[in-house]
């Protein structure tokens, strides 16, 4: 910042002092520039000076000099004006704060009269100059400090007015200082409140926003604004300064903003049936279970093997129900200790616990109303924990931690788990009732070693969306390879073959994945894999062929009963066993199977012949005339 900011007040400084003295003074600013002058100076305000002169000498060596002999003294030597300079004397005073020197106060003497005035009394002159010095930089100290709070404040009102909580703030007697956007907002509040006093416009309870301030009360779950009843968290805090009571600020979060803000960020990704990559027999008929299911409100207990896709299943059934666009809330039981897992599922109320948050804290239940909450690892869920879930399922209502009332909700619960249920029934680690309540409706994932002739499609398209990820272009998988992952086991599932695709990639140096002993390494495969003319034959049932591609590309979401109508016709195709095909038919279908087993491979026309039997050129006249490809 430069002196300028505050050339009004050095004026006024440059008059007093030519006024006293009666010699005329300049001042200039760190850019040798006169901001001020008096007399024979005042018309020269906005030119320069050269800093060869006293007054640049006086700034770089941040002193206070007196000449009192021009033209002779050593300090004029480097002046250019030193032959034409017509003064008598000069005091030169630098205006340092900080250690910083913004400017120059001169005084020039112009006929032996101001001379004297200047060297007689040279030490009271300096003493007073230099106390005008620093009356000038207090005055700079004040406006940087001033400009700094500014900015200080400027940034504080947009944080304030960006919040997406109602903030108030208020004097020791409740009349409204200072308030942002959301608060008017939020209270439909038309005018300007300040001044205001805040019981006239927002209250709560039975006893009184300010009866509540001056016994030091909180918060409260209930805001009455301008008569009309609000849900939310209230939270007051007085403001003190030097152990004084100086106001209050209060801050509302409405409840229905909360949970559309939680929605918002838990909004991540949106699954439908079709987006489910598999169209072997097992995972048909659970696809189908799935959106069978999706069109009621019952509970639904989702088991299968870790990785098998359990979390998707549950998305794609609440995007596929008429909840769709409500919230979709999950809830890992094993991810959370048992001691929060109550408080994160039912919310807890202000002061529940030591430690609690201020304000009280929302639940899982609260935040998946009308929509759906999906439970996983439910198996982990503590014997207590079970109870009240199960009066939940019971009573649809929940009651927060520490709360007195019970809150209706109407929930859709999705549970899931690997672990075996009914052992654990047995071995009185779950409830029985609580049991039969989650498995109105079972569906039952296929691990993938049940499920191998979606293996193909699985790798196609998680190949893509690693290669995408990694920016590799990778859209090969070596016949070896293939073979290999499919006599694996995987017991990990879909998860580990998307590791293991994940790692193929990172590892590939071509578009291929190719068998290398790092990959043997890693995943533990055997190293010779099984022999088969068609694995797929061997180890899993037929393919079904679900539509033209290998693997069904992501498509927008679609209505469920279109996808209802357009699974079944698959769905009873594939499951009419005894219906006669033409020999036509079924070439047509064979060769369409290898088209779609073998697309992923380098020379996949070449093992495609080899693999029905005919020649290369053979394979080509038949995709012609079944219009393949
Ligand atoms: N049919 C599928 N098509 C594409 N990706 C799938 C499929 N099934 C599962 N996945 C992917 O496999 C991973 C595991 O799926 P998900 O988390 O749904 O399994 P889970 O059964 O819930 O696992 P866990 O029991 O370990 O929680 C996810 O990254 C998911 O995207």
């Amino acid at each position: 910042m430069k002196l300028d900011v505050i050339k009004n007040e050095i004026q006024k400084v440059a008059d007093a002092i030519s006024l006293v003295i009666k010699i005329d003074v300049t001042i200039v600013n760190e850019d040798m520039q006169r901001i001020a002058g008096t007399g024979k100076y005042a018309d020269q305000v906005g030119s320069r000076i050269s800093r060869s002169s006293a007054f640049g000498i006086s700034m770089r060596d941040k002193k206070t000099m007196i000449i009192d002999s021009p033209r002779e003294s050593p300090l004029c030597e480097e002046c250019f004006m030193m032959s034409s300079c017509k003064e008598e004397a000069e005091l030169c005073c630098p205006i340092i704060l900080n250690n910083h020197c913004y400017g120059v106060i001169g005084l020039i003497a112009f006929d032996i009269e101001q001379k004297k005035r200047i060297t007689n009394e040279k030490e009271n002159l300096v003493a007073f100059i230099e106390k005008m010095a620093s009356l000038i930089s207090g005055n700079l100290n004040a406006e940087i400090k001033s400009y700094q709070f500014n900015i200080e404040k400027e940034r504080i009102i947009n944080v304030f007015d960006g919040m997406d909580k109602a903030v108030v703030s208020t004097d020791e007697n409740g009349l409204i200082i200072a308030y942002n956007t959301k608060f008017t907002k939020n209270f439909g509040i038309s005018y300007d409140p300040t001044g205001m006093d805040i019981t006239k416009i927002i209250d709560y309870g039975e006893k009184g926003l300010l009866e509540k301030f001056k016994r030091g009360r909180k918060n409260s779950d209930t805001v009455y604004a301008e008569g009309k009843k609000m849900k939310g968290i209230c939270n007051m805090n007085k403001v003190f300064y030097k152990g004084q009571l100086k106001g209050f600020v209060i801050d509302f979060v409405d409840k229905k903003d909360a949970i559309e803000n939680f929605n918002k960020m838990n909004v991540d990704y949106t699954m439908t049936i079709e987006d489910i990559i598999g169209d072997s027999p097992s995972i048909v008929r659970v696809k189908k279970s799935a959106l069978m299911a999706s069109e009621s409100t019952s509970t639904i207990l989702i088991t299968g093997d870790s990785g098998t896709g359990k979390e998707l299943f549950a998305r794609a059934i609440h995007t596929h129900s008429k909840r769709s666009d409500k919230p979709f809330v999950t809830l890992n039981c094993a991810a959370i200790p048992s001691e929060l897992l109550e408080s994160e599922l039912f919310g807890y109320e202000d002061g529940a616990f030591t430690g609690a948050r201020k304000g009280g804290k929302i639940g899982m239940f609260e935040l998946a109303n009308t929509g759906t909450i999906f439970l996983d690892e439910i198996g982990d869920m503590s014997l207590h924990l079970q109870s009240k879930l199960l009066r939940v399922l019971q009573e649809k209502e929940v009651r927060k931690v520490g709360g007195k009332k019970n809150i209706k909700i109407d929930v859709r619960i999705i549970a899931a788990t690997n672990k075996n249920l009914l052992k654990m029934v047995d071995d009185n680690l779950f409830r029985e009732d609580l049991y039969y309540r989650l498995n109105v409706i079972p569906i039952v994932l296929p691990s993938l070693k049940e499920r191998k002739s979606d293996i193909p499609k699985l790798l196609e398209h998680m190949m893509k969306i690693y290669s995408n990820k990694l920016e590799k272009k990778v859209d090969s998988i070596d016949p070896d390879v293939l073979e290999m992952f499919m006599t694996y086991e995987w017991p990990g599932n879909i998860r580990e073959l998307q590791n293991v695709v994940e790692f193929c990639i990172n590892m590939a140096d071509s578009n291929i994945i190719e068998k290398s002993e790092q990959l043997m390494a890693r995943f533990n495969f055997r190293k010779e894999p099984i022999k088969s003319s068609d694995p797929l034959i061997k180890m899993d049932k037929p393919l079904i062929s679900m539509g033209g591609s290998l693997v069904s590309e992501m498509k927008p979401k679609t209505d469920s009963s279109r996808l209802n109508r357009q699974k079944e016709k698959n769905i009873t195709k594939y499951e009419e066993p005894f219906e006669i095909r033409t020999i036509e038919e079924l070439e047509r279908r064979e060769i369409k199977k290898a088209l779609e087993r073998y697309r992923v491979y380098k020379r996949d026309k070449e093992i495609i012949a080899e693999k029905l039997g005919i020649s290369k050129a053979t394979l080509y006249r038949k995709l012609k005339k079944y219009d393949l490809e």
